[in-house]
C-alpha cells in the first residue's frame, strides 16, 4: 500500500549548530520541503543579522542539490525593539517571532520575563508586519504544578493575551493538553493556530516511566495522561485546519539525556512521518494526513503549499538504536522499534 503526498513542512524544529547541526539537519532535509527553524541557540538569535548568519550556516551543511528551505525565527527578549521587526520583514528570511518565557525550557534563560510589561509595542509592530508570534506556552512560577503549567498559562497569559491583541497572529507550538484543543478551537480561524508533535500524539506520561526512568521520552511541555493525548489525536484527525505538523524534533547528546539531570527534547526528525501516518492510519484517518502534514502550515504562514511529493509506503523498518556524530551519538524516538510506514521522495 502507497499514499502519494504533497511534500510535508515541519512548522518546528530545533537543527541547533556547529557539529550537531551537520549531522541531523540531512534527516528532515531529505522529506520535509521547508522548517520553522527555533532561535533557541547558544547564545540565542535574537536579531535579524544573526538569523540571517544562521540561516547561510544552515545552507551550508545541506547535502548537495537539497532544496529544503530554512525559515527563521527570532527569539524574543525583554528588549526586542519594534525596530527589529521591521529589520525581520524587510529580511524576507524571518518567518515568526517565538516566545520563551525565561526558564520554560532548553536555552529559554534569556526569553521573556513580563509579556505585557515589557513587548506590547514589539507585539503592535508585529501586527503591522504580520508576523506570527509562535509560543511556548508554559507558565515557569516553580509553584504550579509542571503538569499543569500549559493549562494555566492559556488561563493568564495566552487568553487575556490573544484577547488584548486580537489581530495577533499566534501559534501554540508543541500542545500538549486538551485545554489547548479547546482554547485553539475557540479563538478565531486563521488567528491562532497550533502545532502537534509525534510524541503527544502517539505516547502519555507513563512512557516516562515505563520499566524504569526513560530520559529519552523526556520533553517540555512533559508528557500528559492518555485523555490529552486522546483530545490531541481527535483534533488532528478531524481535518480542523487550525492544527499542523511540528516535530519539534530537538536533538542532545546521549550523555546529556542520561545524566542526573537530563536535558528536555525528543530526536524525532528521521521517524516523523512514519509515526504521524501511524497515528492517522490507527485513527482512521489517512485520508486527513496530507492537510495535516502539508496544507494547514503554509495555509496559515500564507506561503505555498509545495509543488513536489513525497511517496508514503508500508514497508516495515527498523529505527536504528543511535545515530553517531563526531562527539557523540544521539538517539531518535522509538529507537530499535519497527515502523510500517516509510517515505521516498517520488
Ligand atoms: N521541547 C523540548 O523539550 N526541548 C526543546 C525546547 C522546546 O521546544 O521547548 C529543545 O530545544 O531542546
Ligand atoms: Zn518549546
Ligand atoms: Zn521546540
Amino acid at each position: 500500500m502507497e499514499l502519494q503526498l504533497t511534500r510535508p513542512d515541519d512548522w518546528h524544529l530545533h537543527l541547533r549548530d556547529g557539529q550537531l547541526l551537520q549531522s541531523v539537519v540531512h534527516h528532515s532535509a531529505k522529506h520535509f520541503g521547508r522548517a520553522i527553524v527555533m532561535p533557541n541557540l547558544k547564545p540565542p538569535v535574537t536579531t535579524t543579522a544573526t538569523a540571517v548568519a544562521y540561516r547561510e550556516s544552515i545552507l551550508k551543511a545541506l547535502p548537495a542539490g537539497s532544496a529544503f528551505n530554512p525559515l527563521m525565527t527570532l527569539y524574543l527578549t525583554d528588549n526586542t525593539s519594534p525596530e527589529e521587526i521591521k529589520l525581520a520583514r524587510q529580511s524576507g528570511v524571518v518567518y515568526g517571532v517565538k516566545l520563551y518565557p525565561a526558564g520554560a525550557t532548553t536555552n529559554s534563560q534569556d526569553g521573556v520575563t513580563d509579556i505585557f510589561g515589557r513587548c506590547l509595542p514589539v507585539l503592535e509592530e508585529m501586527i503591522e508586519h504580520n508576523m506570527p508570534l509562535l509560543v511556548h506556552g508554559e507558565v515557569t512560577d516553580p509553584v504550579v504544578d509542571t503538569f499543569d503549567r500549559e493549562k494555566v498559562f492559556i488561563e493568564t497569559v495566552l487568553g487575556p493575551l490573544v484577547e488584548r491583541l486580537p489581530n495577533l497572529r499566534v501559534v501554540m507550538e508543541h500542545i500538549t493538553t486538551s485545554d489547548a484543543v479547546r482554547f485553539v478551537e475557540s479563538c478565531r480561524e486563521g488567528f491562532v493556530a497550533a502545532t502537534v508533535t509525534p510524541q503527544h500524539l502517539l505516547l502519555n506520561r507513563n512512557a516516562l516511566f515505563q520499566g524504569g526512568l526513560r530520559p529519552h521520552n523526556y520533553c517540555l511541555p512533559v508528557l500528559k495522561r492518555e485523555t490529552h493525548r486522546q483530545a490531541i489525536v481527535s483534533a488532528v484527525t478531524s481535518g480542523s485546519k487550525r492544527f499542523f505538523l511540528g516535530t519539534d524534533s530537538a536533538p542532545h547528546e546521549r550523555q546529556k539525556k542520561e545524566c542526573s539531570c537530563g536535558c528536555a527534547g525528543i530526536y524525532s526528525a528521521p521517524v516523523a512521518l512514519s509515526l504521524y501516518a501511524k497515528v492517522f492510519e490507527e485513527a482512521g484517518a489517512l485520508d486527513k494526513l496530507e492537510a495535516f502534514s502539508s496544507f494547514n502550515g503554509p495555509d496559515f504562514y500564507g506561503l505555498p503549499r509545495n509543488s513536489s511529493k513525497i511517496i508514503l509506503r508500508k514497508n516495515p523498518w527498523r529505527v536504528p538504536d543511535s545515530y553517531s556524530f563526531a562527539s557523540g551519538e544521539i538517539i531518535p524516538m522509538f529507537a530499535g522499534e519497527t515502523l510500517d510506514w516509510l517515505p521516498f521522495n517520488n
